[in-house]
């Protein structure tokens, strides 16, 4: 999918001043976009409005077509979103990764199984099963309010000793690897930090495996496909670096964007941020 602002503005309800301003940026179907910038600087926004998710003002066109021409809904199918407040459900794990997306037989568990080990999620498979109810609320059940403690003590009622809680990085994992199954039908797929919660090597392989998304495919004459398009958040220069294009978010607008290789070279704010993400790892 190609996605084109030109001159994108955004202002939250109620807010006196826009939060993104004249952004002008080009993503090639099939090309990786990295989002860096500071906190507050508008990143997770401009991730927003990019997808459709808000009404805007500027020009925002997919595939060289404005997407007011797009029906309702048409957009938001053709995309997958891995956002930081992802959801838990208590439901199986088969259940948490597929959300339906899936047949309930051998080939169907196979690309949940396939979806976990590309989240470097398939360790999760040596404490619970496919079948295993995970538990949203957590270990600390004296934490839990009255309510959701009678939720939990019912659910374990129906369901025996077959239900079990997950660390906050193994449920960052079942997040991504339900985003890696919906993404088998994306052409934009989209990850808000994706990596927050998890250690330096799942880090390393999780965003190869992000940009291996948007690997371009020979699309022949169809140009529907062999183009998916991915844009992520992160703040680790060591996987940002990787990514086609990198776009440098400042006070709600595009202060550079170009590849790793151009950004350094311009000796800007990019480079500035690449620097000091290296020093912290001198000792
Ligand atoms: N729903 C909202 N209503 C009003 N203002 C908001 C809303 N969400 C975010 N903002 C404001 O918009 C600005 C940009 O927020 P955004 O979440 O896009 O930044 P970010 O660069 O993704 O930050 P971070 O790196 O901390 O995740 C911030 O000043 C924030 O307070």
């Amino acid at each position: 999918m190609k996605i084109q602002a030109q001159n994108l503005t955004f202002k939250y309800p109620g807010e006196s001043t826009p939060t993104l301003k004249d952004i002008n940026l080009t993503i090639e179907p099939g090309e990786s976009l990295a989002i860096v910038g500071y906190n507050g600087s508008g990143k997770t926004t401009l991730l927003k409005v990019l997808i459709g998710l808000y009404d805007h003002g500027g020009r925002l066109l997919v595939n060289d077509v404005p997407t007011q021409y797009f029906y309702d809904g048409q957009l938001h199918r053709r995309t997958t979103a891995c956002f930081q407040e992802y959801s838990k459900h208590f439901l199986s794990l088969r259940d948490n990764v597929a959300l339906g997306r899936t047949t309930s037989d051998k080939a169907g568990d196979s690309r949940i199984v396939e979806a976990l080990s590309r989240a470097e999620g398939k360790s999760i498979l040596e404490k619970v099963d496919l079948d295993t109810v995970l538990n949203p609320h957590g270990v600390g059940s004296e934490a839990l309010s009255e309510e959701l403690q009678q939720e939990q003590d019912e659910m374990n009622k129906r369901m025996g000793s077959n239900v079990k809680s997950l660390s906050l990085g193994q449920w960052q994992k079942v997040s991504l690897a339900r985003g890696f199954v919906a993404s088998e039908q994306a052409d934009l797929v989209v990850f808000d930090e994706p990596s927050a919660s998890l250690d330096p090597s799942a880090e390393k392989a999780l965003f190869s495996k992000i940009r291996s998304l948007s690997a371009k495919r020979d699309a022949g004459d169809d140009k529907e496909i062999g183009s998916t398009t991915t844009i992520y958040i992160s703040h680790r220069f060591s996987t940002v670096r990787n990514a086609d294009k990198i776009a440098v978010v400042e006070n709600g607008t595009v202060l550079e964007h170009g590849s790793h290789d151009n950004l350094m070279e311009r000796n800007g704010r990019y480079r500035e941020l690449f620097e000091i993400s290296r020093e912290g790892y001198v000792d």
